[in-house]
């Protein structure tokens, strides 16, 4: 399980008593997640999440609380950091920063419909039109193009003939439409947006959780990002009726433009080189180890079936 940090109730009921929150009653490890530690905290004043988190630099952490306090004044179902009495949000345990958060109500789903798939559609472009413009919270993500070719040639010669093809060709596209792709309109986006980061109570949405991987960026790679996963069936390939009702509830609200429209197909291919990236790295690092690790060939498969695309972006000349 991905307990990175394991912890002991005293210094747990050291760490809560701040907060004003009550007693601890119970507390629980998490075994979901591959990036960090989460604790799930029963209180006498209610239900929370408390993240150690493992991964990037500490000067960052403001960022996501900012960012979560900007998500939440704006109404969208997402957790945010809570304050001790104090009035602080950022703390430390074990030497990892550390956040208490409302724990939202709901559980993942497996296997999304195109309803799950419309809503989540929904909830990205509001989530996209509370940070443009103005609102939009600077944060370079540390795993963006620079990185995908950096890691991305790195990779190469472990890879065998195929897949290197693959990549290889990915690695040149992003290079030859860097720049269109870094033109795109952009807002911050959560850039992490699968189903193990949404919670569903039924059919209903309640929320987003696991802002780590958030960042400004261009809206069009969250959107795809998000589709990759909600919207690919067993083989990788795209869902027609999930992908359609996934974009166009989201192009109700935010309408994509024609620079979008023309970097679809390429947006989704840079999305599938983010995660498979990504995996095979963690793939590496935590072999062996008792850690959640993601199947990287699921996304060098979506890969291969991103090399046409029959989905096109909804958008109207
Ligand atoms: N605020 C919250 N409310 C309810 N459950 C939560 C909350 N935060 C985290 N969880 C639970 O903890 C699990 C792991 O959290 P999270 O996805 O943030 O971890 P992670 O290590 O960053 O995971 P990932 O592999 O997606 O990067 C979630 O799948 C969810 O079940
Ligand atoms: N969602 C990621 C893991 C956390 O960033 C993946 O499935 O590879």
């Amino acid at each position: 399980m991905s307990v990175f940090t394991p912890l002991a109730r005293p210094e747990l009921e050291t760490f809560l008593a701040p907060y004003g929150l009550g007693r601890l009653l119970d507390f629980q490890g998490i075994a979901a997640g591959s990036e960090n530690t989460n604790f799930f905290i029963s209180l006498e004043q209610g239900e929370f999440v408390l993240t150690l988190v493992e991964r990037g630099p500490v000067q960052e952490m403001p960022f996501f609380i900012d960012l979560l306090d900007v998500l939440h004044e704006a109404d969208l179902p997402v957790p945010y950091a809570l304050r001790t009495t104090d009035g602080v949000a950022l703390r430390e345990l074990k030497g990892k920063p550390a956040l208490l958060q409302p724990r939202l109500s709901g559980k993942h789903i497996k296997v999304a419909n195109a309803q799950h798939c419309a809503q989540v559609g929904e909830l990205q472009a509001h989530l996209h039109l509370a940070t443009q413009g103005e609102r939009m919270i600077k944060r370079k993500t540390d795993r963006g193009l620079d990185w995908m070719q950096e890691e991305g040639t790195e990779f190469l010669s472990h890879l065998s003939d195929e897949p290197r093809a693959l990549l290889q060709k990915a690695l040149d596209e992003i290079t030859e439409r860097k720049e269109k792709i870094l033109a795109l309109p952009r807002a911050n986006i959560h850039a992490d947006l699968f189903r193990d980061n949404a919670m569903f109570e039924g059919t209903h949405l309640t929320g987003l959780i696991d802002f780590y991987n958030a960042c400004s960026g261009p809206m069009l790679y969250d959107v795809a990002i998000a589709l990759n996963d909600w919207c690919s069936d067993d083989d990788g390939l795209i869902d027609g009726p999930r992908a359609r009702a996934f974009l166009g509830a989201y192009a109700a609200l935010r309408p994509f433009t024609a620079a979008e429209a023309e970097l679809w197909p390429t947006m989704l291919r840079v999305a599938c080189v983010r995660f498979w990236l990504s995996r095979l790295i963690a793939a590496e690092q935590f072999a062996g180890q008792d850690v959640l690790i993601h199947d990287p060939k699921e996304f060098e498969q979506r890969l291969a079936q991103r090399q046409q695309v029959h989905t096109p972006l909804p958008f109207a000349l």
